[in-house]
């Protein structure tokens, strides 16, 4: 059915495990990921950032995502990744989302607060549960100075007032991770100190990563090999995704590592049939490739097999 998020978060803050959350802009990647579940028996959040609306418009979204429910029978959260906006947020509350986040890390603590507990008031009035973020995800280079990461990183004193404030049901935090494909300017590095601290101060409330893409190296390689061009693509290693899903993290963020299966599959299927030209001959090996993604991240990864 299509649920919420409160009780998947329950009992992966409960189990030590994560929920994936996979950004939806097609059929073909819904149904990779949907597959993915079904297979592995897992909860989803399959989540719509504004660009998809636009790209798809959001009436096929809704419905696609209909479909995947009706289709798996799975419990499936339908989420608003990165609302900008109250408007934004209302309309995805009015229109069915069971889930909508708030992102107001761009602005200062007082502002964000407001922002963030205005949604928090509308969606809770209809059932629906809100994501916040406070810190703000950067790309920032390792040797920055301390004084520069605690401007940038979730302040834990902070994120215990926020949450109280505002009411809201579970906190994107910045402790390192990025957008995209090239984390880090060095070595991986998550500042898991901080983490604890605040998982610590807000005992079983559910935090959230962004930025959690771990750009596996052989869709690089097959990408560059047929005709693409993104080296130096670095993501977050595995192992430090599962060490923060027994640290509070409930939902891991992934639509990179989306985008590098799918385009990997497709540009080596185009290169190897030359002759071909059916969409379906190359989007069905693309949503393959996100399948067998996905199943790796919730049985090795994210550890939500088994969980529906
Ligand atoms: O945290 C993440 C994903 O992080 P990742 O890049 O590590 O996968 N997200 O929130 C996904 C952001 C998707 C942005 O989508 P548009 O291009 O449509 O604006
Ligand atoms: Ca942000
Ligand atoms: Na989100
Ligand atoms: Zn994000």
């Amino acid at each position: 059915p299509l649920v919420t998020s409160k009780e998947m978060f329950k009992k992966a803050y409960k189990g030590g495990y994560a929920i994936g959350a996979f950004n939806v802009n097609n059929m073909e990647i819904i149904q990779g990921i949907v597959e993915a579940g079904k297979e592995e028996n897992a909860p989803l959040i399959l989540q719509v950032s504004a660009g998809a609306r636009k790209y798809a418009q959001p009436v096929y979204l809704k419905k696609l995502v209909e479909a995947a429910v009706e289709y798996s029978g799975l419990p499936i959260v339908l989420h608003l990744d990165h609302g900008d906006s109250f408007e934004i947020c209302k309309a995805c509350v009015d229109d069915g989302f069971t889930s909508v986040m708030i992102d107001g890390s761009k602005y200062p603590f007082e502002e964000n607060i407001a922002l963030t507990k205005k949604v928090v008031d509308y969606a809770h009035s209809k059932g629906v549960v809100v994501e916040a973020e406070l810190g703000r995800l950067s790309g920032i280079e390792d040797a920055v100075s301390v004084s520069e990461r605690d401007a940038a990183f979730t302040d834990p004193d902070e994120a215990v007032e926020f949450v109280e404030r505002t009411g809201v049901d579970s906190l994107a935090i910045a402790i390192g991770t990025s957008h995209g494909a090239y984390k880090f300017k060095g070595e991986p590095r998550l500042d898991f100190e901080r983490l604890e601290k605040i998982s610590s101060m807000l005992p079983n409330f559910p935090l959230v990563l962004h930025g959690a893409s771990s750009v596996p190296q052989e869709f690089v390689e097959i990408c560059n090999k047929y005709g693409g061009q993104i080296p130096g693509a670095k993501g977050v290693p595995e192992d430090m995704l599962r060490k923060a899903a027994e640290m509070g993290v409930c939902k891991i963020n992934i639509d990179t590592d989306l985008r590098l299966a799918m385009t990997a599959s497709i540009r080596k299927y185009l290169a190897e049939n030359p002759s071909h030209f059916d969409p379906r001959q190359y989007l069905g090996p693309g949503r393959e490739a996100i399948k067998q993604m996905v199943i790796h991240k919730m049985r090795d990864v994210l550890g939500c097999s088994g969980k529906a």
